[in-house]
């Protein structure tokens, strides 16, 4: 059966946006994967499926290359807002306001949570820091932002092996829903550079929920001020925080093109 779908991208972490408000679409884990192969499907690091909403403009469900079903997702928020219009979004990890102005889309993400059972850790730990270290890198500050993080901050980011210690960190037992691996360098009052190993999809050009986590632990640990220009490897966002506050990220959505495929295509 023949779907349309969109291809976005927010700093070059891309998307397939399918809106199963007019469509009816069925996704499971080997669907999600099969559409996200970038050698056999339409390929994507998250597949993103919009559906109709009783508390919002619209709620947005998301699945990770790898298949599996996650609760955010920053970059898709901004590209849902820019393809739709949505100024209310419901997602897994919260609700959230959406809106567009001159400096790009701005999404407001709720408030950080760093409790370990938010995470969720697999037992009680100090989230901030984590008492715990993987091949050199320790000291890490867990948190979640609808979705779950771990934030390293180290002097230099091109010496850390992200490719091979973000698995590493991401499958841990201690993380019993796996979780975000951030590795990040201060660059300036008000600046960071961030490289993501993404739960489910591995070394992303950017990752929304990545920069939010990523901000908020460097305002708490004192090492900048908001607003946050998070600089990663397929440009900036800007981040704003303050203890006790909400979450604001400010960045691009793109519009790629407009497609159409068959579901037989992605048994
Ligand atoms: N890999 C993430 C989902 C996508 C997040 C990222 N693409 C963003 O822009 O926030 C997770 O498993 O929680």
């Amino acid at each position: 059966m023949r779907f349309a779908f969109d291809k976005m991208h927010g700093l070059g972490n891309d998307f397939v946006i399918v809106d199963a408000r007019r469509q009816p679409v069925a996704i499971d884990a080997a669907r999600a994967r099969a559409v996200a192969d970038r050698h056999r499907g339409i390929g994507c690091d998250q597949l993103i499926l919009i559906e109709a909403s009783g508390e919002a403009d619209l709620r947005m469900r998301i699945w990770n290359a790898d298949g599996g079903e996650v609760e955010q997702c920053g970059n898709a928020l901004r590209c849902v807002a820019a393809l739709t219009g949505a100024t209310r979004i419901e997602t897994a990890g919260g609700l959230v306001a959406a809106e567009q102005g001159g400096g790009g889309i701005t999404i407001d993400m709720g408030a950080p949570r760093f409790e370990w059972d938010a995470i969720p850790l697999a037992y009680p730990l100090d989230t901030a820091p984590l008492p715990l270290g993987w091949d050199g890198l320790a000291g890490g500050h867990a948190l979640s932002v609808g979705n779950p993080h771990i934030v390293f901050f180290v002097p230099d980011l091109a010496a850390v092996p992200l490719d091979r210690i973000g698995p590493v960190i991401e499958t841990d037992p201690v993380f019993p829903k796996r979780i975000n691996v951030n590795v990040a360098e201060v660059t300036g009052p008000a600046a960071l550079r961030l490289s993501v190993w993404e739960r489910g999809a591995g070394l992303t050009r950017a990752c929304g929920t990545g920069a939010c986590a990523t901000a908020v632990a460097a305002i708490r640990q004192g090492l900048v001020s908001g607003p946050v220009e998070v600089r990663l490897p397929g440009g900036p966002l800007v981040i704003d925080w303050t203890p006790g506050g909400t979450i604001r990220m400010t960045g691009p959505a793109t519009h790629v093109f407009a497609g159409e495929a068959e579901w037989e295509a992605f048994a």
